[in-house]
Protein backbone atom coordinates (compact mmCIF):
# COMPACT_ATOMS: atom_id res chain seq x y z
CA UNK A 1 0.00 0.00 0.00
CA UNK A 2 2.82 2.66 1.11
CA UNK A 3 4.98 1.55 -2.21
CA UNK A 4 2.06 2.15 -4.27
CA UNK A 5 1.41 5.57 -2.97
CA UNK A 6 5.22 6.90 -3.21
CA UNK A 7 5.85 5.00 -6.59
CA UNK A 8 2.57 6.73 -8.15
CA UNK A 9 4.12 9.17 -11.00
CA UNK A 10 3.24 12.53 -10.44
CA UNK A 11 1.46 13.88 -13.94
CA UNK A 12 0.20 17.09 -15.19
CA UNK A 13 -3.29 16.25 -14.53
CA UNK A 14 -2.30 15.48 -10.77
CA UNK A 15 0.62 18.38 -10.39
CA UNK A 16 -1.26 20.60 -8.17
CA UNK A 17 -0.18 21.48 -4.48
CA UNK A 18 -1.82 22.40 -1.48
CA UNK A 19 -1.50 25.86 0.36
CA UNK A 20 1.71 24.08 2.30
CA UNK A 21 2.99 22.97 -1.04
CA UNK A 22 2.10 19.46 -0.55
CA UNK A 23 1.30 17.65 -3.41
CA UNK A 24 -2.66 17.09 -3.98
CA UNK A 25 -3.40 14.73 -6.62
CA UNK A 26 -5.23 17.05 -8.55
CA UNK A 27 -4.86 20.38 -10.12
CA UNK A 28 -8.50 21.55 -9.75
CA UNK A 29 -7.87 24.60 -7.10
CA UNK A 30 -11.01 23.98 -5.46
CA UNK A 31 -10.61 20.45 -4.48
CA UNK A 32 -7.09 20.95 -3.81
CA UNK A 33 -8.48 23.25 -1.14
CA UNK A 34 -10.89 20.43 -0.34
CA UNK A 35 -8.08 18.82 0.35
CA UNK A 36 -5.67 20.85 2.24
CA UNK A 37 -8.55 21.53 5.06
CA UNK A 38 -9.16 17.90 5.50
CA UNK A 39 -5.60 17.34 5.31
CA UNK A 40 -5.19 19.54 8.38
CA UNK A 41 -7.49 17.51 10.48
CA UNK A 42 -5.95 14.60 9.35
CA UNK A 43 -2.57 15.83 10.34
CA UNK A 44 -3.74 17.00 13.79
CA UNK A 45 -5.73 13.35 14.02
CA UNK A 46 -2.26 12.06 13.56
CA UNK A 47 -0.65 14.10 16.40
CA UNK A 48 -3.17 12.67 18.88
CA UNK A 49 -2.73 8.66 18.30
CA UNK A 50 1.11 9.75 18.35
CA UNK A 51 0.36 10.99 21.43
CA UNK A 52 -1.80 8.80 22.87
CA UNK A 53 0.06 5.84 21.53
CA UNK A 54 3.25 6.98 23.95
CA UNK A 55 1.02 8.21 26.68
CA UNK A 56 -0.63 4.33 26.47
CA UNK A 57 2.70 2.84 25.73
CA UNK A 58 4.18 4.76 29.26
CA UNK A 59 1.80 3.85 31.19
CA UNK A 60 1.56 -0.17 30.32
CA UNK A 61 5.68 -0.37 31.02
CA UNK A 62 5.00 1.58 34.33
CA UNK A 63 2.26 -1.08 35.43
CA UNK A 64 4.81 -3.93 34.32
CA UNK A 65 7.26 -2.24 36.86
CA UNK A 66 5.34 -1.53 39.67
CA UNK A 67 3.92 -5.04 39.58
CA UNK A 68 7.28 -7.16 39.05
CA UNK A 69 8.46 -5.19 41.53
CA UNK A 70 5.99 -6.46 44.11
CA UNK A 71 6.85 -10.07 42.69
CA UNK A 72 4.45 -10.23 40.50
CA UNK A 73 4.33 -11.46 36.27
CA UNK A 74 5.50 -8.93 33.83
CA UNK A 75 2.77 -9.90 31.60
CA UNK A 76 -1.39 -10.81 32.06
CA UNK A 77 -2.84 -12.79 29.22
CA UNK A 78 -6.48 -12.78 29.85
CA UNK A 79 -6.36 -9.15 30.24
CA UNK A 80 -4.12 -8.91 26.81
CA UNK A 81 -6.96 -11.06 25.49
CA UNK A 82 -9.56 -8.89 26.30
CA UNK A 83 -7.91 -5.91 24.77
CA UNK A 84 -6.98 -7.81 21.79
CA UNK A 85 -11.02 -8.48 21.47
CA UNK A 86 -11.89 -5.09 22.20
CA UNK A 87 -10.44 -3.85 19.07
CA UNK A 88 -10.93 -6.86 16.96
CA UNK A 89 -14.83 -6.30 17.82
CA UNK A 90 -14.49 -2.31 16.90
CA UNK A 91 -11.89 -2.77 13.98
CA UNK A 92 -12.37 -6.15 12.70
CA UNK A 93 -9.38 -8.32 11.52
CA UNK A 94 -7.09 -4.78 11.38
CA UNK A 95 -8.03 -4.36 14.73
CA UNK A 96 -6.45 -7.62 16.12
CA UNK A 97 -3.10 -5.89 14.25
CA UNK A 98 -3.48 -2.47 16.42
CA UNK A 99 -3.95 -4.18 19.61
CA UNK A 100 -0.96 -6.24 19.02
CA UNK A 101 1.26 -3.47 18.41
CA UNK A 102 0.15 -1.60 20.91
CA UNK A 103 0.79 -4.07 23.35
CA UNK A 104 4.25 -4.62 22.19
CA UNK A 105 4.58 -0.91 22.44
CA UNK A 106 3.76 -1.46 26.42
CA UNK A 107 6.12 -4.07 26.65
CA UNK A 108 9.01 -2.26 25.88
CA UNK A 109 12.34 -3.90 25.61
CA UNK A 110 12.25 -7.22 26.95
C1 LIG B 1 -0.63 -2.74 31.59
C2 LIG B 1 -0.74 -3.98 32.09
O1 LIG B 1 0.28 -4.92 31.96
C3 LIG B 1 0.49 -5.65 30.75
C4 LIG B 1 0.24 -4.78 29.58
C5 LIG B 1 -1.03 -4.64 29.10
C6 LIG B 1 -1.38 -3.49 28.19
O2 LIG B 1 -0.47 -2.90 27.58
O3 LIG B 1 -2.57 -3.16 28.11
C7 LIG B 1 -2.03 -5.53 29.49
C8 LIG B 1 -1.78 -6.58 30.28
C9 LIG B 1 -0.41 -6.86 30.80
O4 LIG B 1 0.16 -7.93 30.06
C10 LIG B 1 -1.94 -4.40 32.85
O5 LIG B 1 -1.93 -5.47 33.46
O6 LIG B 1 -2.93 -3.63 32.88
Amino acid sequence: MTADLIDQPETAATAGHDAAGQPTGTSDQLAADEIHAIRERIDAIDQALIDLWLERSHLSQQVGRTRMASGGTRLVLSREREIVERFREALGPDGTQVALLLLRAGRGPL
